[in-house]
């Protein structure tokens, strides 16, 4: 018996799921899925136990392949894994089938009410399933190491849509029920499983691409992300064809958690990227470079989590310097960079976390979640390309690309590949240190150019009209990043007076102010923070803020009694995460 991943009961010894088929029903009004999966073996198994992830799902039956009961054991709750569910699969067996309910409160699942939604009209359900909430959605090998096709029926009331991050092929309307069918025909791992439902419409950008939101939303969208085939053909000039067909986006309710979610041939998008200026659609490079790095060669755990995020924000930046230049791509490393710097201090107490291999055995990813993986995984291969070339460099991103396709990595597989391909490279660059020590080692690559600088050499004070003249939302941020914290109530109180920040439509610009003045103890600032944290859910904007109330005596009362009115209108995740750190 060997496990697969510190994250999953999943077992070797056992049948490997290849694909499943499930049907689930959606009710809004008890807030659960009705639902039955099969899952369908790569081989017929030999006999014994099969081991699925769990969690808060009712079971009802447990068969075979002729609707003939198995035996099966649903063991206790651990709180970071969820449900072992153990059945006894007979040998020859080529599937099982299970009938069962899911929870009101599971993770994965945001259930809102129509007055939560932009048109106030209708319910809205979505999901989120990284990196192990695809368990409290269907019973299955929630681990990166088994990737699996699927095919899909959803049964939603006829006034709402259903969309999924697979290939929709049939849409029955029946009486007052709609039952939308889609296929997944590339093997994925679990935590890409993902769908929404609502009042959705949709409008094309490209021939591969559409847009997905609600209605009075659809317009905004679609001027936002108008550009999104020059994203794609950027992309494919770095990284290679397209695998995945189609590369439709769909704007999420304020409450989704996250900026983007890569779910394959359907990103999921916060509506806070809809700026009006187009200047936050590197989220859109981002989430499309996963169709690389990440969705096509998967980490195998997440433990391997730079894998997936510091090449996609590599390849992110590689795809935002072949489309607005090398200055804005090293803006935004330079951002990357001074949060990262803020993070380390914030996991000061766990500097283990701030490896890019971790032990995560006992720690919830969520918990562990953090901007290490994305920007100091950058940093690592901005110093490998610097030490190789980019010419070199590219060459080995194309070769890990093509001997991973559709395949589930670790760090050694990395690792083996570029020593095999440019021997020495690892060693001139300290990669060990890269990989298995906290912080950043000495010779790292800073982000470094001369707009750069002189945005930086601000800091600490109130910058004049002529030496902003020209900033854009990009350097504002990185201004406000690399502010002392505290900085002085005279500054704060300057700064809002000359430039308006407490008015800043961009969420990024907005985010950081708020959270530089909060940090300051500026008490003028704290009627905007009230407002903005009950208008969205996303856990960049919510941590910063909350984290900041709660790190000052005078303003800690404010942060757990706004947590405690707004946290329902948050998703699970979000309401997990930041409930600890405002523990
Ligand atoms: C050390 C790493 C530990 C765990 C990593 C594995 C999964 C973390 C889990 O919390 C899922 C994260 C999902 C992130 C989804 C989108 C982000 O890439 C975007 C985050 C920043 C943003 O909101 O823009
Ligand atoms: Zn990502």
């Amino acid at each position: 018996m060997a496990r697969l991943d510190p994250h999953s009961y999943a077992d070797d010894t056992h049948p490997r799921t290849k694909t499943f088929d499930w049907q689930a029903s959606v009710d809004f009004a008890k807030r659960v899925l009705e639902a039955e999966i099969t899952l369908h073996f790569a081989a017929p198994a030999s006999g014994g136990p099969l081991d699925l992830d769990t969690r808060g799902l009712h079971i009802e039956a447990v068969q075979d392949a002729k609707g003939g009961a198995l035996a099966y054991t649903l063991h206790a709750a651990d709180p970071i894994l969820g449900s072992r569910l153990e059945i006894s699969v007979p040998a020859g067996a080529p599937s099982v089938r299970i009938r069962y309910r899911t929870s009101p409160d599971a993770s994965a699942l945001q259930w809102l009410t129509p007055e939560q939604t932009l048109g106030k009209q209708h319910p809205y359900l979505f999901s989120q399933c990284q990196a192990i909430h695809a368990r409290s959605i269907l019973p299955c090998q929630d681990t990166p190491s088994i990737r699996q096709t699927y095919t899909a029926s959803l049964s939603v009331p006829a006034s709402l849509r259903a969309v999924m991050a697979a290939a929709p092929v049939a849409h029955e309307v029946r009486g007052d029920r709609s039952v939308e069918r889609f296929e997944m025909p590339q093997p994925i791992p679990p935590y890409l499983f993902a769908f929404a439902v609502g009042n959705l419409a949709s409008k094309d950008l490209s021939p591969r691409s559409r847009v997905w939101a609600e209605p009075a939303q659809l317009e905004a969208a679609a001027w936002e992300f108008e550009h999104v085939e020059d994203h794609l053909r950027a992309a494919e000039a770095l990284f290679g064809p397209y695998d995945w067909d189609r590369f439709d986006l769909l704007v999420m309710p304020p409450s989704f958690p996250y900026g983007g979610m890569e779910n394959p041939r359907l990103t999921f998008l916060t509506p806070s990227l809809l700026a009006g200026d187009r200047s936050l659609v590197n989220v859109v490079a981002h989430e499309l470079a996963h169709s690389w790095t990440g969705n096509l060669v998967t980490n195998s755990t997440a433990e391997h989590f730079w894998l997936n995020e510091g090449f996609t924000v590599f390849a992110e930046r590689r795809i935002l310097e072949a489309l607005e230049g090398p200055e804005m791509a090293t803006l935004h490393a330079a951002i990357g960079h001074q949060k990262l710097q803020q993070t380390f201090e914030l996991f000061a107490a766990r500097p283990e976390l701030t490896k890019l291999r971790t032990q995560l055995t006992g720690v919830d990813p969520d918990d562990a979640f953090s901007i290490v993986p994305y920007e100091k995984g950058y940093l690592f291969l901005k110093a490998l390309e610097a030490a190789a070339g980019r010419s070199a460099f590219d060459g080995l991103l194309t070769k890990w690309l093509g001997a991973h396709r559709f395949g589930a990595v670790t760090t050694d597989d990395f690792v083996t590949l570029v020593e095999r391909e440019e021997p020495g490279l690892l060693a001139r660059v300290d990669a060990k240190a890269w990989i298995d020590s906290p912080g950043l080692p000495a010779n790292y690559p800073k982000p470094e150019s001369a707009r750069l600088g002189a945005v930086l050499a601000l800091a600490g004070r109130v910058p004049t009209a002529a030496e902003t003249k020209g900033w854009g939302a990009t350097e504002w941020v990185l201004y406000l990043e690399a502010m002392p914290r505290p900085s002085s109530l005279a500054i704060c109180e300057e700064l809002d007076k000359t430039y308006a920040l407490t008015k800043a439509t961009n969420p990024e610009v907005l985010v950081s102010w708020l959270t530089l003045a909060c940090e300051s103890g500026d008490a003028n600032v704290l009627p905007r923070v009230e407002e903005l944290l009950g208008q969205t859910g996303r856990m960049k904007y919510l941590k910063p803020l909350y984290r900041a109330l709660a790190g000052r005596a005078e303003t800690k009362p404010l942060a757990q009694s706004l947590f405690a009115k707004l946290r329902d209108q948050y998703h699970p995740i979000a309401q997990q995460v930041v409930s600890s750190l405002l523990k």
